[in-house]
């Protein structure tokens, strides 16, 4: 006697999810291009647990809020820094000059990107040049840093500290500044073992600024072929389970890099413009959240993941080795 075949579908299987079972995609502002693709990809999570997972996630109002309760602004990482005190008379007026200048061609809709990248590297080399030759006392930053730790979307506590528990990798992809981005992390207590920052950060040079160091993340390299050969590249390159979060169109393609056989599930959130942006978030992002200041939806995949994680390692054993706390500064 053979083995049976059996006729049952993936749906039918024990313990298969369903989308209309996860009351936080079932919202009126998350939207879906293909829920059935959505679905899927949900269960491969889900099936293959938390070691094959990793985070990958932009910084600037996707970890901070792109609305807060209070109604104040959140600057963008660059924006903590350019807001120091202490910097030259003439820096803040020069680097605004700059972004006058070029970002209007980042969002350009007419450019080819190869010659937008071009553009990008003059402006990113420029305010690195700007930083330049000046002492900074990086307290300053934290203080100012510190004035928006309360700015993050509200659970990215809770979602951090089950990413770590899980000990599933983040990586937060910032064309920012990175000492900004570490240092508002760290005083709002995510900066745990399991996270990496890949971002721009400050170099000093004889106790004064240099720019910033190699190599430059610009909106156009910011994904993962950067890694390739570093020590974060190998950490993941086996995690083919992957949550994508962003805010801007551009991070959508941060996983850029890895096998081609991964899974890969997209989460932009929609906030300016919405009716004129949506078709193309649509169509780059798997979820589409609109206005949505928390971190729900990435914590429910998070707890389908867990529970049926606990299911089986019901001991608290899941058979995999301890993340390595990583570096900060360096590939
Ligand atoms: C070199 N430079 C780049 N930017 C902006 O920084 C952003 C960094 O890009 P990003 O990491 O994708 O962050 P986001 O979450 O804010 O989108 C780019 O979109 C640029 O518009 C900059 N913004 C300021 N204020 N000053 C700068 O020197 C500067
Ligand atoms: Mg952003």
């Amino acid at each position: 006697m053979g083995v049976t075949e059996s006729n049952e579908s993936p749906e039918d299987r024990v313990g298969y999810v369903r989308i209309q079972d996860i009351p936080q995609l079932n919202q009126e502002h998350c939207r879906m291009r293909d829920p059935q693709r959505v679905e899927r990809i949900i269960n491969e999570f889900v099936c293959g647990g938390p070691e094959r997972m990793q985070i990958v996630s932009d910084f600037d109002y996707t970890i901070t809020k792109q609305r807060t309760d209070d109604g104040v602004a959140v600057p963008s990482s660059f924006g903590i820094f350019n807001s120091c005190k202490s910097l030259p008379d003439n820096f803040k007026e020069e680097i605004d000059k700059l972004f006058h200048k070029y970002h209007p061609i980042e969002i350009d809709p007419h450019m080819p990107i190869p010659d937008k990248v071009q553009y990008m590297i003059e402006w990113w080399t420029q305010s690195g040049k700007l930083a330049s030759g000046f002492a900074f006392d990086l307290a300053e930053l934290d203080q100012m840093a510190g004035q928006f730790k309360h700015a993050l979307r509200d659970g990215t506590h809770e979602l951090f500290e089950a990413l770590q528990r899980l000990q599933i990798p983040v990586l937060v992809f910032s064309a920012g500044l990175g000492n900004s981005v570490v240092s508002l992390m760290q005083q709002a207590n995510i900066m745990q073992p399991n996270v990496k920052v890949v971002s721009n950060f400050l170099r000093f040079r004889d106790g004064l600024l240099d720019g910033f160091q190699e190599p430059m993340i610009h909106i156009f390299n910011k994904n993962e072929t950067v890694l390739e050969g570093g020590e974060y590249y190998e950490l993941v390159h086996t995690r083919d389970h992957i949550i994508v979060m962003g805010d801007s169109l551009g991070d959508a393609d941060m996983a850029a890099g890895v096998p081609a056989s991964s899974h890969i599930l997209r989460i932009g959130f929609l906030f300016h413009h919405v009716e004129a942006n949506m078709e193309k978030y649509m169509n780059a992002f798997d979820i589409v959240l609109v206005d949505d200041q928390t971190m729900s939806v990435p914590q429910a995949l998070l707890a389908l993941i867990d529970n049926r994680h606990q299911m089986r390692h019901p001991h608290g054993s899941n058979g995999t080795a301890p993340t390595q706390g990583l570096p900060n500064a360096a590939l």
